[in-house]
């Protein structure tokens, strides 16, 4: 019933990063979604960390873009060279014969059905045989071993680069949800309007990232931590270095993170009681990067009064998830009939 090649193809192509998952090998690549792009001659002249570093450092004919922004292909045509460049490197990292694989592609929940067949017809035009789709809090909750073919209920929250979503799911499905289109590259641009507008500092995507990771919160610990930033003065369009500290960070991402609360409120008030009562018992589950922010967990919990638990490998969930759906083909391709 599950009669697929051990060279199938999972890939969670995230707004941030994507990861490719072949079947009897696991993770076998993970690089940002971005890629960067020749205007002039419209050739694509990176992909991934190449492409990464290229960011707000490009000569004006490269434009380094990440093609999958909120949460949504904005663009197909970079978007399916993106998945042939990924299926090419998964060639290679899986060695020996390569036939045309099958390919589980994990997407936003919530994704327009004119997306999601953009999804596969872009897998299709990259080399896959046949291409399904995944929902991504569905991927995660499985990635996170949630028991989610059981009749109890389970809630994930998955805080990506674009989007946070939350899903209660039992017996095989999604019973209620919230997509919210506030992630980690909300929480970056929030630092940054916070610096501009405090420090008169422009600073880029990449040092709001790097401030988020190593002195941002959810909530301030005891112990304050402070950080050196460089960027450039507006008033004097000179490179200048300031002194932050976690407390004004997270004073930044405040909204933020209120907007991610108030998704996982919402789902909770729309979960049937019988599976409040399960995931009362079992807790909320935290997947995506966005999982590792300082306290988010414990914000969360306090705001729920749910315990709240951080999944093992968050930015892996989704990938593994997809992976291990390609045991459940049969399963998921009937779902998705439905
Ligand atoms: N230690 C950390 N603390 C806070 N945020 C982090 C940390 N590590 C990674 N992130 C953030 O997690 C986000 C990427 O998460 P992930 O790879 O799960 O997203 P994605 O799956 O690509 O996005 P989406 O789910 O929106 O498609 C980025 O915004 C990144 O900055």
């Amino acid at each position: 019933m599950f009669g697929l090649g051990s060279k199938d193809v999972g890939i969670d192509l995230g707004t941030a990063n994507t990861l490719v998952f072949i079947k009897g090998k696991g993770i076998v690549l993970r690089e940002p979604s971005v890629v960067a792009k020749n205007v002039q001659t419209g050739d694509i002249v990176a992909v991934g960390n190449d492409a990464k570093n290229m960011i707000g450092r490009t000569p004006g004919s490269i434009v380094a873009t990440r093609p999958m922004k909120d949460g949504v292909i904005a663009d197909f045509e970079t978007t399916t060279k993106m998945i042939e460049y990924y299926l090419k490197e998964a060639q290679k990292a899986s060695g020996g014969s390569w036939k045309k694989p099958n390919v589980m592609i994990c997407v936003p929940y919530g994704i327009t059905s004119v997306e999601q067949r953009a999804v596969i017809d872009a897998s299709r035009h990259a080399g896959a045989k046949d291409a399904f789709t995944i929902e991504e809090p569905f991927a995660a909750a499985i990635g996170a071993n949630l028991p989610v073919w059981e009749p109890t209920g389970s809630m994930v929250v998955d805080i990506g680069g674009g989007t946070t979503e939350v899903a209660v799911i039992s017996l095989g499905g999604i019973v209620t949800s919230e997509s919210i289109r506030v992630g980690g590259d909300a929480m970056d641009g929030a630092i940054i309007t916070y610096i501009r507008k405090t420090y008169n500092l422009t600073i880029g995507e990449r040092t709001a990232e790097q401030i988020k990771i190593e002195i941002g919160s959810a909530k301030v610990a005891d112990k304050p931590e402070k950080m050196e930033i460089r960027g450039r003065d507006l008033l004097t369009g000179l490179p200048k270095t300031i002194e932050i500290s976690s407390e004004e960070i997270a004073e930044a991402l405040k909204e933020a993170i209120t907007a991610i609360v108030d998704g996982v409120k919402k789902t909770l008030e729309t979960t049937p009681p019988e599976l409040s009562a399960d995931v009362m018992e079992r807790g909320i589950v935290l997947t995506g990067g966005g999982a590792l922010l300082s306290n988010l967990d414990k914000v969360i919990s306090e705001q729920t009064n749910m315990p709240v638990f951080i999944a093992d490998d968050p930015l892996d969930c989704v990938a593994i998830g997809t992976g291990k759906a390609l045991d459940n083909f049969d399963v998921i391709k009937k779902q998705q009939a439905r």
